[in-house]
């Protein structure tokens, strides 16, 4: 087997595993697997089935152009999921195809459309122990009913009007934008024969519901949900609500201003639900995230595991209602602990680096399934023994790919003494003999960690064009303790910055760099770090910045959640953290890379850096117009660059940048550049 990463086709090509459900006998695990389309400019994704014994070879379940998510198993093992496959009832000029229910009898056969309308279907959730789906779709504000609802999307379509009327904030959510169109949970009931229909449980939701996900009670009968709250100042908070089905009860359980509320898994016996309880930021108080057990029938809630110096996400109850199995990034990984109910006493269950999600657990109560990956493979389906913590790889759809180089756990010193973690990726080769380039890739957030795959920054693909590349957790990263992410709050351009310095000293003091052939690049908050590294040091010989905030006051109100980022900045904080007051200091070639589509860090950001690069850093654009630096724009993308060939011209435009500006080399740029 040869390595993927030394070609971009193949690279894009490599199947992507997400996902994993389990049914309720605990024999059958549906995943689901992403892969690139014939023509190689799109991905589809489709359902598959891993055995949990790991005896059989993983096998294809759905097959269409379209493609299929939202996997959810009903009790009797019939399998509901989303796909916008053709309605095989739709009379022509119905409109645009949108994602409709589809449901695969656990019996064999075809599986058949259970559930369309004209609006989609967003996903679906069924409840542990009864025969209870709750469905997912958004509704256009002003519908009375699902007929109206349909009769307003066919007048917009038809007279061609994308136009929204805001009255409220926010407008715009990462790529999507908002409105007139508001999510809403649906009861899906039988109808006879194979149709569902749908049922409004929340009507008067409006937006609340945005970005919410139902959580159901074992017996089916209650909802809980976040829901959101608009405030003074285009602020907003997340309160915990619950929807009696029965009843069509909305009431509200938790709401303060002091923290967000989000629902994890009700416990077995239907007696607590854990709740995610996120502090509300101030430009003192940075986030922390804690646990609270809520009785269901009312009372007060009790903190869970509270004096544990991790963020833990709930995944599971064991069977016995005795623990609740949860993930914390920890120590550039997110194993999966246990925690006791009645003592909060917490145990890690998984022993090695890698970072685990989707856990669930068998009805037996001694296995569970997951994810996990690391910077080691993508990620994979691995059954976990809930006593030992031991694991095994399953017979997963797809294999691990062949990695061109090592990884290692390197550690450092912050200015402040405080330990600075980092995973180190080194080419095939690296050696003191053999001196290698070195990237320092910076994470996004800032509040994350590097501890898990992404195909967005993969390491390996520049490892195999004989880069090493850094991936430091500064001040702000996770899985640290609080200290980590105090340290840096509203004080992005201190800790963060010389933190990375520090680790960037130990990776030029190592004898397989070449220190002289270094650079640094980051995505999103990493193309913050970029910007403001470009302005405040020389000692890179180029930087790639991809989607990075350059003007915090700008950024701070034109993003999509300015509430969130103005909550941890003053004004003050924002101009004195902001890169773009320091581009007169910039002397270092810079690859500035930006989609227009990109809401979360708009493109104004990259038009701007881009404009004040030319025209006021040290490397300003020459008499004749041409520059050192050279701006990679998307139109059609958005924060992410998701398309196939869009991700290939982004390594490879990186790549030439780099091979320019540290080895002295040109390489030919993709045709497709047109240039
Ligand atoms: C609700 S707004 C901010 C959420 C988040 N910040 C978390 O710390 C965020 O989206 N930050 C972006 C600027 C960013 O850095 N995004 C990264 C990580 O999500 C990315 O890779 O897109």
């Amino acid at each position: 087997m040869s390595t993927p990463f030394s070609s971009l086709d193949q690279f894009v090509a490599v199947p992507r595993v997400g996902g994993l459900v389990l049914d309720r006998q605990g024999t059958r695990l549906v995943t689901s697997v992403t892969t690139v389309d014939t023509k190689g400019t799109a991905y589809r994704t489709a359902l598959w089935e891993v055995d949990p014994e790991g005896r059989q070879p993983a096998r294809r379940l759905t097959h269409s152009a379209a493609g299929e998510t939202g996997a959810a198993f009903l009790p009797g093992g019939d399998l509901l999921f989303t796909s916008a496959r053709p309605n095989p009832d739709a009379a022509e000029g119905d409109g645009e195809e949108r994602p409709a229910l589809w449901r695969l009898p656990a019996g064999g056969g075809e599986a058949y459309l259970h559930l369309a309308r004209r609006g989609g279907v967003s996903g679906v959730t069924t409840a542990a122990a009864a025969d209870v789906a709750v469905v997912t779709a958004g509704v256009l504000a002003g519908s009375t009913s699902e007929e109206d609802d349909a009769d307003r999307r066919a007048g917009r379509e038809d007279a061609g009007v994308a136009a929204v009327l805001h009255a409220g904030y926010p407008v715009r959510y990462w790529d999507a934008d908002l409105g007139p169109e508001e999510p809403r949970y649906f009861d899906l009931r039988e109808q006879g024969g194979e149709t569902g229909a749908l049922e409004d449980l929340v009507p008067a939701a409006r937006a609340g519901l945005r970005d919410a996900e139902p959580v159901l009670s074992p017996d089916g009968a209650v909802l809980f949900t976040a829901f959101t709250v608009p405030e003074e100042f285009g602020s907003q908070r997340t309160v915990l609500a619950r929807v009696d089905r029965a009843r069509r009860e909305f009431g509200v359980l938790l709401d303060d201003r002091a923290n967000d509320y989000h629902p994890g898994p009700v416990s077995p016996d239907g007696n607590h639900l854990v709740v995610v309880s996120e502090r509300r930021t101030t430009a003192e108080l940075a986030p922390k995230s804690t646990l609270l057990l809520l009785p269901t029938a009312g009372g007060d809630p009790e903190p869970l595991a509270a004096d544990w110096d991790r963020w833990p996400v709930p995944q599971a109850w064991l069977p016995d209602g005795s623990a609740l199995v949860v993930t914390a990034d920890d120590d550039g990984g997110a194993p999966v602990f246990l925690i006791d109910v009645a003592t909060g006493s917490v145990r890690r269950l998984t022993q090695d680096t890698a970072a685990y999600s989707d856990v669930r657990v068998a009805p037996d109560g001694l296995t569970a399934y997951a994810l996990r990956s690391s910077y080691l493979f993508p990620p994979e389906i691995v059954r976990v023994d809930l006593a030992s913590g031991a694991t095994e790889r399953l017979l997963n759809p797809t294999e691990r790919p062949e990695l061109p180089g090592t990884l290692e756990r390197v550690d450092s010193v912050g200015e402040d003494g405080r330990s600075v973690r980092s995973w180190l990726v080194l080419p095939e080769g690296a050696s003191a003999g053999s001196k290698v380039p070195a990237l320092v890739w910076v994470h996004g957030g800032p509040i994350g960690s590097w501890n898990a795959w992404s195909w967005r920054w993969c390491p390996w693909v520049m490892a195999a064009r004989g880069y090493a590349v850094l991936l430091p957790d500064p001040a702000l990263s996770t899985g640290y303790g609080q200290h980590m992410v105090d340290r840096g709050w509203g004080q992005w351009g201190s800790a963060p910055y010389t933190d990375i310095m520090a680790a960037t000293d130990d990776l030029v003091a190592r004898e397989e760099i070449d220190a002289a052939r270094i650079a640094a690049m980051g995505g999103s908050f990493g193309g913050y770090m970029a910007n403001w590294i470009a302005g405040h040091t020389d000692r890179f010989a180029a930087i790639v910045t991809h989607a990075g905030l350059w003007a915090l006051d700008q950024f701070g109100a034109t993003t999509d959640a300015a509430f969130y980022w103005k909550r941890e900045m003053t004004p003050e904080a924002m101009l004195r953290n902001s890169p773009h007051r320091h581009v007169g200091s910039i002397g270092t070639p810079m690859l500035v890379i930006h989609g227009d589509k990109d809401y979360r860090v708009p493109i104004g950001e990259g038009l701007r850096l881009w404009y004040e690069l030319l025209s006021a850093s040290k490397l300003p654009a020459a008499d004749d117009g041409t520059t050192v630096h050279r701006f990679l724009y998307f139109p059609d993308e958005n924060h992410w660059i998701l398309k196939p060939q869009h991700a290939k011209i982004w390594y490879s435009v990186i790549e030439a940048f780099l091979a320019e500006h540290l080895l002295g080399q040109e390489r030919d740029l993709p045709p497709e550049l047109g240039l």
